[in-house]
């Protein structure tokens, strides 16, 4: 079977992967509706595509630097969990293909390989340190810590999670994690006393109760006194993922932060929340250009990632993409689906006429029907 597109890469990975970390993967929360319109919702803007413009010269890269780096395209690897799930090499393997292909990645706090480990492995793509906080304050600050040592530019703070999304997927699979498999960014914790903390995985089912397990993740997070806290033990920057609404964006910035990462944590989390594509215009025109926006959820073609460029998002991240990339074929597999997604980004350009990034602009898409607007 040829790989040319992502749905490639996730039907050969359907097939190489045991089912119930499949699902783990593709399953969305509830009625998978968030899940399902996260793709959907992009099909409701179309390109305007302008013709007899030069475009001999296709340039790819993203207006701005990100952290002082200038890379290939404004596309990068969203933080997701457990990727020796995916391939032995797991992380080292996603954050070596994103060195490879000269894009940034975000990495898990619940990745496989440690932070200082994926840094050394990406030094120049390993940027965002994806942090969820936990009721023991003690082990999310020594994780911002170690990530701060490692080189990590940015926190990258979850905010939509205060509880695990209802995925019954998980739970009819009576999913687990495989025992042996590492959390590198948890060992060898302490309470600062010198006692072992140990720290259980959210999306393990305890024995009839899937909430006890999730229970780990502090619900009380808020920007008053997270972000101040946040502020006092590192001196990277902040940003929030999570964001769908413009109100949100206006109230993180109040807060401080850094950049704003627009997600529903690809449909995971709540279900009937906006698909992300359609919540970016609020969140652009409350940031004004203030802060960086970027987005995920659903991202599968060049077109996907112009329309979220066009509505004005700085960058573009997918999730699921990169572990089907890593089940085909580990740190190639990973390049491979990069390469997909950057060629068709350019061809895209080329054929709307807009041979840079900043060339892209909301003049350059249309939408049609019906919108969602407040009651
Ligand atoms: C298997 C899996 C694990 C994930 N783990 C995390 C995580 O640890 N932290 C986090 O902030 N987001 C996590 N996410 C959400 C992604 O960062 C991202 O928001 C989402 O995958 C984007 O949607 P897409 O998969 O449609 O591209 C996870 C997503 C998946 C599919
Ligand atoms: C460990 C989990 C909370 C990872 C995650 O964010 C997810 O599965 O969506």
């Amino acid at each position: 079977m040829k790989l040319l597109t992502l749905d490639d890469l996730e039907k050969k990975a359907s097939q190489r992967i045991e089912k119930s970390v499949f699902d783990f993967w593709q399953s969305g929360a509830g009625d998978l509706s968030t899940l399902k319109e996260n793709r959907n919702a992009f099909s409701r803007y179309k390109i305007i595509g302008r013709t007899m413009v030069d475009v001999s010269r296709l340039d790819t890269s993203p207006k701005n630097e990100l952290f002082g780096k200038k890379f290939r395209a404004p596309i990068g690897v969203a933080p997701s969990s457990h990727h020796t799930l995916a391939s032995p090499r797991g992380e080292l393997a996603t954050a070596g293909a994103c060195e490879n292909t000269k894009v940034p990645i975000g990495l898990s706090s619940y990745s496989n390989y440690s932070g200082a480990e994926v840094k050394d492995a990406a030094p120049n793509s390993a940027v965002f340190f994806q942090l969820y906080v936990f009721k023991n304050r003690k082990v999310s600050e020594q994780l911002v810590r170690r990530a701060e040592q490692a080189g990590y530019k940015a926190i990258l703070l979850t905010s939509d999670t205060p509880y695990l999304g209802q995925r019954y997927a998980d739970a009819r699979n009576n999913f687990r994690l495989p025992r042996n498999v590492r959390l590198g960014n948890f060992e060898d914790l302490d309470d600062g006393k010198g006692n072992k903390i140990k720290i259980p995985h959210p999306v393990e089912q305890k024995k009839g109760d899937s909430q006890t397990a999730s229970n780990v993740i502090d619900p009380s997070l808020n920007w008053a006194e997270t972000i101040p806290w946040l502020k006092s033990i590192t001196n990277m920057q902040i940003w929030a993922k999570g964001i769908i609404c413009g109100e949100d964006a206006q109230l993180a910035i109040d807060a401080g932060i850094d950049g704003i990462w627009v997600s529903n944590h690809g449909g995971r989390q709540l279900d009937e929340t906006l698909p992300t594509i359609e919540a970016l215009q609020d969140v652009v025109d409350a940031v004004k250009g203030r802060v960086p926006v970027h987005l995920d959820g659903g991202v599968r073609t060049g077109a996907d990632i112009f329309k979220a460029l066009a509505i004005g998002a700085d960058f573009v991240w997918v999730g699921r993409p990169a572990l089907w990339g890593l089940a085909c074929n580990g740190q190639k597999g990973v390049e491979k689906m990069l390469e997909i997604l950057i060629k068709d980004l350019s061809i895209t350009m080329g054929l709307a006429g807009t041979p840079s990034v900043a060339d892209i602009s909301r003049k350059s898409i249309v939408r049609f029907g019906p919108r969602y607007s407040k009651l």
